[in-house]
């Protein structure tokens, strides 16, 4: 399956934020963006998702166009940047709500064990952040949206989590932004930088120092 984004044009009342901004996403494929703080990163995503309603769009599912918010499609999960489960919740009922396996999770990452009857605002940042990737990864979905995953994931777990993301990704398309962008090289099988409202598509790495998303000789 594949999912197509196409000639994206959002404007914040004069101020131009994407213009004619095309990404594709394929299954078996984790498909990265990068760029710059502001560059509207978080806004394709949720555009991608369906609920922030640009000026212009289209959303193609393998090469048919799509006119409902993908996110009633069912097909589509999104992480968003900030919280996606609520503080109140147990940790065990959000695994539930899901109906993703705790006990698979534990065995993965056994220092949640003690959290097994807390809610999730006792749970760290970071621990947080692991548990929200975890039940995105393991979700049905066939379209995954990831909007800066990896903050506040300590070293060890991202590798956990990026072996996961490995595993996890031949049922699924995956897209995701970090300004961890090590991370985002690392795992992207295509790889997109926006930058000044265009998409560009990097097909070696050296051109995220020629388009000035990095310093010259950060590579
Ligand atoms: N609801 C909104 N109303 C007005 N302007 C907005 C709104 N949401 C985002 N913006 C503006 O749109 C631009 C893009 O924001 P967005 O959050 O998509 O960027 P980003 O690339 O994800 O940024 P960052 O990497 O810092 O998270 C920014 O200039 C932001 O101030």
């Amino acid at each position: 399956m594949n999912f197509e984004i196409d000639n994206v044009d959002l404007k914040f009342g004069s101020k131009d934020i994407l213009s004619g901004i095309y990404l594709k996403a394929e299954e078996g494929k984790i498909t990265g963006i990068l760029g710059p703080n502001g560059s509207g990163k978080s806004s394709l995503l949720k555009i991608f998702f369906g609920s922030l309603q640009p000026q212009n769009k289209l959303i193609r599912i393998n090469s048919k166009p799509v006119l409902k918010p993908l996110y009633t499609s069912g097909l589509v999960k999104y992480l968003p940047q900030h919280s996606l489960i609520p503080g109140n919740l147990k940790i065990k009922k959000a695994f539930d709500f899901y109906k993703i396996g705790w006990k698979e999770f534990l065995d993965h990452f056994p220092k949640f064990e003690k959290y097994a009857s807390a809610n999730m605002h006792q749970l760290s940042g970071g621990e947080k952040r692991v548990a929200e990737i975890y039940l995105s990864l393991k979700s049905p979905a066939k379209l995954l949206l990831m909007d800066e995953p990896f903050s506040h994931v300590a070293p060890l777990y991202l590798e956990q989590l990026t072996a996961i993301i490995r595993s996890e990704k031949s049922g699924k398309a995956i897209v995701m932004t970090d300004h961890m962008y090590r991370h985002i090289t690392e795992l992207a099988d295509d790889l997109y930088l926006i930058k000044n409202g265009c998409s560009r598509k990097i097909q070696h790495l050296k051109e995220l120092e020629e388009y000035h998303y990095l310093n010259p000789g950060t590579l």
